[in-house]
């Protein structure tokens, strides 16, 4: 049997300072001419994705960039070739877009891109994860007795924009099941709704509960235990991993992202050595999905999590 070609791309996710993409119409006289992507080409024998994507914008769009962040990297089966996509975050660059082959462009948010018309199959799960807050703040209630500290943290924490919640107890006087602990979860998700967030549950809680919150966040031994999704695809779900094994259950149950740490040390896990920012580079590579980096992780670590590959950072105390 003949087999496919092989193909590595570059793809540059530029994003402008109102958080808007900019896509491409493939030209005249290309496969897939008119379906609109992200721009970006194939790479070439001796380059890096880096240098790769730099020469692709130069060629395509006429700018010049000196950074770009790896995103998500995944292999993607056409019916005539397979393509590796190494998906890249751009936010700078020198000059004026251009279209220098003809191609139509245009600047859109993520969620309005169908708009524009057929956009590459490859690339339509990549547009829902860029809607994927870039902060994870996870929930630290602890006890019913102190309680009303993290309350305000959280407020605070709203009120400075952040759109996405964990809620995890695990350390709950009463127990992870209590009702005393439903009734604070769901007042934490009517808040969060009131204020455009998301929260999302962590499996050690009931899963009588998932339901109610915006997707679920399973713990690693927890993902091990399920055959398939257990939520509905239009919420979230996270698998926190530490180990490659958890990955790769984690893209089995088709997460829409996984959390994967500890990168550095941090106060909740004071006995296992951390795994680092060369690990965790390798290991969110092999994820194929948005990657949170966690452990030690703040809002102020996140363009250095994101030189290494993470989508974003989670957080307890950040
Ligand atoms: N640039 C880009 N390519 C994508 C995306 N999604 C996706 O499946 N692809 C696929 C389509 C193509 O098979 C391949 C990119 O190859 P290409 O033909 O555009 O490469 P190129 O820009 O170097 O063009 P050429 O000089 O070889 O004509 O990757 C995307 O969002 N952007
Ligand atoms: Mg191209």
């Amino acid at each position: 049997m003949e087999q496919k070609p092989f193909i590595r791309v570059a793809v540059g996710v530029i994003i402008n300072p109102e958080g808007q993409v900019l896509l491409a119409q493939r030209p005249d006289g290309k496969p897939w001419s008119g379906w609109w992507e992200f721009p970006g080409g194939k790479i070439e024998e001796g380059e890096n994705v880096h240098q790769a994507l730099a020469r692709e914008l130069k060629e395509e769009l006429d700018i010049e960039i000196t950074t770009s962040y790896p995103w998500v990297s995944f292999t993607y089966d056409y019916p005539k070739t397979t393509v590796e996509l190494s998906f890249c975050r751009v936010y700078d660059w020198k000059g004026e877009v251009r279209g220098l082959e003809q191609q139509a462009f245009a600047w859109t948010t993520p969620t309005q891109a169908n708009q524009l018309g057929e956009i590459l199959p490859a690339s339509v799960e990549p547009l829902k994860w860029l809607t994927l807050p870039e902060s994870y703040a996870i929930s630290h209630f602890q006890q019913a007795d102190i309680q009303e500290m993290y309350w305000q943290k959280f407020e605070q924490l709203l009120n400075q924009g952040i759109k996405l919640f964990q809620f995890r107890e695990p350390n709950w006087s009463e127990g992870v099941g209590h009702g005393t602990l439903k009734a604070l979860f769901e007042k934490m998700l009517a808040k969060c709704h009131e204020h455009g967030a998301k929260l999302i549950i962590n499996s050690i809680h009931p899963r009588a509960w998932w339901a109610l919150a915006d997707g679920v966040q399973l713990r690693a031994q927890d993902a091990v235990q399920l055959d398939e999704r257990p939520i509905d695809n239009n919420k979230l779900m996270g698998v926190s991993c530490h180990h490659l094994a958890d990955i790769l259950y984690a893209q089995h149950l088709n997460a829409d992202f996984m959390v994967l740490g500890h990168v550095e040390t941090t106060p909740s896990h004071p006995d296992t050595p951390p795994l680092g920012w060369e690990t965790f580079q390798q290991f969110a590579y092999e994820a194929g999905r948005p990657v949170f980096a966690i452990g030690g992780q703040s809002l102020t670590s996140l363009s250095k999590a994101q030189e290494y590959g993470a989508h974003g950072v989670a957080f307890i105390r950040g």
